[in-house]
């Protein structure tokens, strides 16, 4: 049954120290999550545990109930958990064809299609080399060839790196409606607070490895004196 990813109590880190401490989150399908906190906080250990990239030093992945701790990126992905990182992982000398035939080596042209209708930009550039894309539209490429694998639980990490806030806001609605069309869980590391919480129902803050803030988006919003007080909680 779809339930979406459930992180218990994580502890991760590098050489043996955690920079995230018992962190423990959800994304149900159909549910937008953004996950903020200042620099360093731990949001991307946080998602590179939960891809299988990094063995978390204790706690639980567990994705529609099963656990996936210490499985490799490849089998977690397979299952239908997927990260955009934020190094976009495109190539260069690549096209933005080629981009997708390496996403979807069945050439599932139904799901190409589909991507097309949500980023219609990358239509005319679809002999284009990523390299020769600008910011924009590499990440609008790194997101959809995440969308083209048909995730149920997508993980994007920093999206708005680099870019202009308007591209940022012409991107967030497209994962809104994913979220809603196709029930696709998403997990944004944002640090565009308001952008992201506009089109999230819940926010969680994380500041040095630990969950220092959480609630409804809509609360996140009117309540930005909390929020910022926990970016900058020092214990
Ligand atoms: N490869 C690594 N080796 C050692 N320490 C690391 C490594 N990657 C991250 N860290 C440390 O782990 C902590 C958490 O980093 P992380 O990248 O998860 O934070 P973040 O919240 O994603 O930050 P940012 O918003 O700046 O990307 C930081 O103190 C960082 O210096």
């Amino acid at each position: 049954m779809a339930e979406g990813l459930r992180i218990e109590g994580l502890t991760a880190g590098y050489a043996g120290i955690a920079a995230v401490r018992d962190v423990s989150l959800t994304v149900a399908p159909g549910e937008v999550v953004a996950l903020l906190g200042p620099n360093g906080a731990g949001k991307s250990t946080t998602l590179l545990s939960a891809i299988g990239a990094l063995a978390p030093m204790g706690g639980r992945v567990l994705f529609d109930g099963q656990d996936i701790t210490g499985r490799t990126p490849d089998a977690v992905s397979r299952l239908g958990l997927a990260l955009v990182p934020d190094s976009r992982g495109i190539f260069f000398d690549l096209t933005v064809r080629d981009h997708f035939r390496l996403a979807a080596p069945k050439g599932d042209k139904a799901a190409v299609e589909a991507m097309l209708d949500r980023f219609g930009a990358l239509r005319g550039l679809m002999d284009r080399r990523a390299g020769l894309l600008s910011g924009g539209e590499q990440q609008m490429l790194a997101l959809a060839k995440a969308f083209v694998t048909k995730p149920s639980v997508l993980m994007v990490d920093e999206m708005s790196l680099g870019l202009a806030p308007l591209i940022v806001q012409s991107l967030m609605p497209i994962m809104r409606r994913a979220a809603e069309e196709e029930g696709m869980g998403i997990l944004l590391v944002e640090q565009h607070i308001e952008m992201a919480l506009k089109v999230a129902d819940r926010g969680i803050v994380l500041n040095r490895g630990a969950v220092r803030f959480e609630g409804p988006a809509r609360e996140l919003l009117t309540n930005r004196a909390d929020v910022e007080a926990s970016y900058m909680a020092r214990a």
